[in-house]
Parts: C-alpha cells; structure tokens; sequence
C-alpha cells in the first residue's frame, strides 16, 4: 500500500449510501459459519504479514485515518470531547507528520453519546470531521422502541451526521429476521441523510452462523456500515468475528454491487492489532475498503499508541505513552 499520492489523509466527501434490498429470508437461511476454518484462519493472522518501516509508517498513518476516535463514559463532559476533538483534528504531532511527508492527517470521525454531539460538532466546526453519535439506548438497546426512534431523530437534528444504531440481540437470538429487518430499516430511515451503523453486538449473538446472519440482514435492511460491538460487552471485536462479517459484506456486495462500511470496535488498543485488521481487510476485500468510506475502527486508546510507534519510526526513541494521553 501506498500513501495517497497528494500526500493527505483528510476527510473526503461522501459516497454511495446503501439503499437496502427487500428482505430474502432464503438467502439469509442459506448462510452459514464452519467455525473450526474460520478460528484457523483467524490464528494465521497476527504477525504473519509484517510489514516494515516506511510502509508500516505509511499504513499507520491510514489507520488513523479510519479511527472514529471515541468516549462514550458515563463522566464525559464537554471539556473533555473539545480536547478529543482537537486530537482528532491533529491525532499525529505536526513533526512527526512534516517528518513523513503527509500535509494533513485527520481521524475518520469523533464518536460520543447524544448529549456530547454539540460540543464535538462546534469543536470540529470546519475540520470536515463528522460526529458520529450512539443511539437507540446504547449500548443495550433496550429502551421503549419509539423513544430509540426518536433519539436517532434528535441526534441527527443536533448535527450527527453519523448514527451507531444497536440492534436488538433478542430478534438474533430467536431467528426472528423479518422483525430485526423492520427495525433496521425503521432506524436507517429515522437516520435520513446520516449514515447508519448497525452495532450487531457480537459478543452476545452466541454463533458465528448468527454473526453472518445479522450483518447480512442489517445490511439487506439499509446499513451503511456493519460494526463488531458496543465496547460494552463482554467480549467485543475479534479476529474470527471480523472474518464471518468482512465476508458478510463480500458476499453482499458480490450479489448487489453495493459496498457496506466494516467497523471493528471495542478493545482494539495497539498499533500491531490495527496493522492485522488492515491486513485482513486488503486480503478479503482488496484495497477500495482501505478507506474512511468503508473501514473505521471504534476505538478510545488505539490512537495514543499509533502515534508513539510513528514517533519510533521518525526519531528512534519511544516517548512515555503520557506524552500521548487524550482527555
Ligand atoms: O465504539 C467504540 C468503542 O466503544 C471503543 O472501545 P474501546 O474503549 O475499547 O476502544
């Protein structure tokens, strides 16, 4: 992979949204997960590929570019979301960027609850950087239906111009497709021009089989992106569960031309891990999905380590992770 030829990683204007499909319960059914070849896949993964200096250094800088940079605590306030916020318009040191040649290097998006969108969208007023908010009750999703409506109505009133909608994990857990098709499609229209995320919540579907299902339903009902977790659960994004919805999304885009956003979130801390998702992305989907269009991570500390392994790469020297701190 190749830095852009411009030499910028700022945000671009937006593409082709997914305008969904009618709900095909045979294809849905027909869809399947062999757990064993996919964990085997998976364990072939980290530190197989590496890759090496320049190149390392050209792929962190696009990693960056895909995080939507994220706080989503109970104890965020607005002075804490304008300091995200400023990192997300600066996530790399201006030295460290003029040293690898980039001109501008922005975040993909700042991610925060409903009530934090008014400071994140005057903070990154004029940055091009969209906020993008949870709603429908995050992170359960449990939350009287109308008001998980209305909250998507009312954040996109605010100034999101992204929604991290949560399915409901019962209509997974009891195959009940035709009701999480209605939901989605209720929310993706609640959502008008925003994109709409569907947080599928893979810790807590219980299969792989019904992972793949789920995303593909999602995706059947309008989601512009399919993401691995709220960061909430107990177990949230992994490499096999990544595997089953990247391939979710080849086969949805090999049987409608239609190219779905994939997001992974949630415990994803380490510059090494986000070399094997972009890894695993290029491999799988080739390099269009290599793109704030259509990869994002979710995450809250993965950006502070990005920049002390770029900060290794330019000066040979780590500094304390503090130098790096956000918030
Ligand atoms: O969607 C993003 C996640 O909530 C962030 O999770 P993290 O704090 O483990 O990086």
């Amino acid at each position: 992979m190749t830095t852009d030829t411009k030499n910028t990683l700022l945000p671009q204007a937006v593409e082709r949204r997914n305008p969904g499909m009618a709900l095909d319960l045979d294809w849905v059914r027909r869809v399947q997960a062999n757990t064993s070849a996919i964990e085997r896949r998976a364990r072939t993964l980290p530190g197989r590929r590496t890759v090496k200096k320049d190149v390392q250094a050209a792929w962190l800088c696009k990693a960056v570019s895909c995080i939507d940079l994220t706080t989503l605590a109970g104890d965020d306030t607005a002075g804490r979301v304008h300091r995200l916020c400023a990192k997300a318009r600066q996530p790399v040191r201006a030295d460290l960027l003029d040293a690898l040649g980039l001109d501008g290097l922005t975040v993909g998006a700042v991610c925060v609850y409903h009530d934090m969108i008014a400071p994140a969208v005057a903070a990154l007023a004029g940055s091009g950087i969209p906020v993008a908010a949870v709603s429908t009750g995050f992170p359960a999703g449990l939350s009287p239906f109308h008001l998980r409506v209305q909250e998507i109505e009312e954040s996109v009133k605010a100034g999101a111009r992204e929604i991290d909608i949560v399915i409901s994990r019962r209509h997974v857990l009891t195959g009940n497709w035709e009701a999480l098709y209605d939901e989605m499609r209720t929310f993706r229209a609640a959502c008008g021009e925003a994109h709409v995320k569907a947080i599928l919540a893979t810790g807590e579907l219980g299969t792989l089989r019904n992972v793949a299902r789920a995303a593909l339903v999602c995706m059947m009902a309008g989601a512009d992106f399919v993401k691995t977790s709220t960061g909430k659960e107990s177990v949230n994004a992994t490499l096999p569960v990544s595997l089953v919805m990247i391939r979710a999304v080849r086969d949805y885009f090999s049987q409608t031309g239609v190219r779905i956003g994939y997001k992974p979130a949630g415990g994803i801390s380490k510059a090494k891990d986000a070399l094997t998702y972009l890894m695993l992305i290029k491999e799988e989907l080739g390099n269009t999905w290599l793109s704030p269009h259509l990869f994002r991570f979710g995450a809250s500390s993965l950006l502070g380590d990005i920049e002390r392994q770029l900060e290794h790469h330019v000066t040979g020297r780590y500094s304390a992770a503090y130098r790096h701190a956000m918030g």
